[in-house]
């Protein structure tokens, strides 16, 4: 039996800007598994932008879509899922990552992040006239929770997909033998 095989869900976790998305598709390609984002999932179901979605339905009206998108995720397997920075928010969600795969939460120091979303507009909750306290804020919420459901934190500003590919590698393994 190959250690593929099991198939479980990986989930990828972190700040915005953290690099889940980009790093996600490189994993799911590396592993075989599908890549999925929640965020384009809720703009595919919506048939709109994420900036649009917050501005007709509020943070609320969003973080209801990316629930059920969680939801709907975790009752599937062998996919490699880039998550909203947001998504640790709602008890629930944390549940169902946790019960459903591997968590791996990428731990990007805060001026990193702020300087790779600096020009991005896609980011509604970063469109503010100071990002890095805004970003040292959410981290200040967002760190504990990341860290309680994470399986790997792995940290650094240039944390390439390849090593996460390896620690991953080796944490599948651990949770296949166990
Ligand atoms: N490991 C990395 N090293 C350097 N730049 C990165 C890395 N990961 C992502 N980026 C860049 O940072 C920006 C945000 O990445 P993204 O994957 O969208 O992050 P997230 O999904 O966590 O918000 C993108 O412009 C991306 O090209
Ligand atoms: O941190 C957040 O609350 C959010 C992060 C975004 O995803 P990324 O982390 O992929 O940027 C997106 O879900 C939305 O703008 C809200
Ligand atoms: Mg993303």
């Amino acid at each position: 039996m190959n250690i593929a095989d099991e198939k479980r869900n990986v989930y990828l976790v972190g700040l915005m800007g953290a690099g889940k998305t980009t790093i996600a598709k490189v994993l799911a390609r590396r592993l075989a598994y599908q890549f999925v984002d929640s965020d384009h999932e809720i703009e595919a179901r919506t048939g709109v932008s994420l900036p649009t979605i917050f501005e007709i339905e509020g943070e609320q009206g969003f973080r209801k879509r990316e629930a059920q998108v969680i939801a709907d995720l975790a009752s599937l397997s062998g996919r490699v899922v880039a998550t909203g920075g947001g998504a640790v928010l709602r008890p629930e969600n944390r549940e169902r990552l946790r019960g459903s795969g591997l968590v791996i939460y990428l731990d990007v120091p805060l001026q990193t992040l702020c300087e790779r979303t600096r020009h991005d507009k896609n980011r509604p909750l970063l469109q503010v006239s100071d990002p890095l306290l805004k970003l040292k804020e959410l981290h200040e919420q967002r760190d504990p929770l990341y860290r309680s459901i994470a399986d790997l934190v792995v940290s650094g500003s240039r944390i390439s997909a390849q090593a996460v590919l390896q620690l991953l590698v080796k944490e599948m393994e651990k949770t296949w033998k166990r």
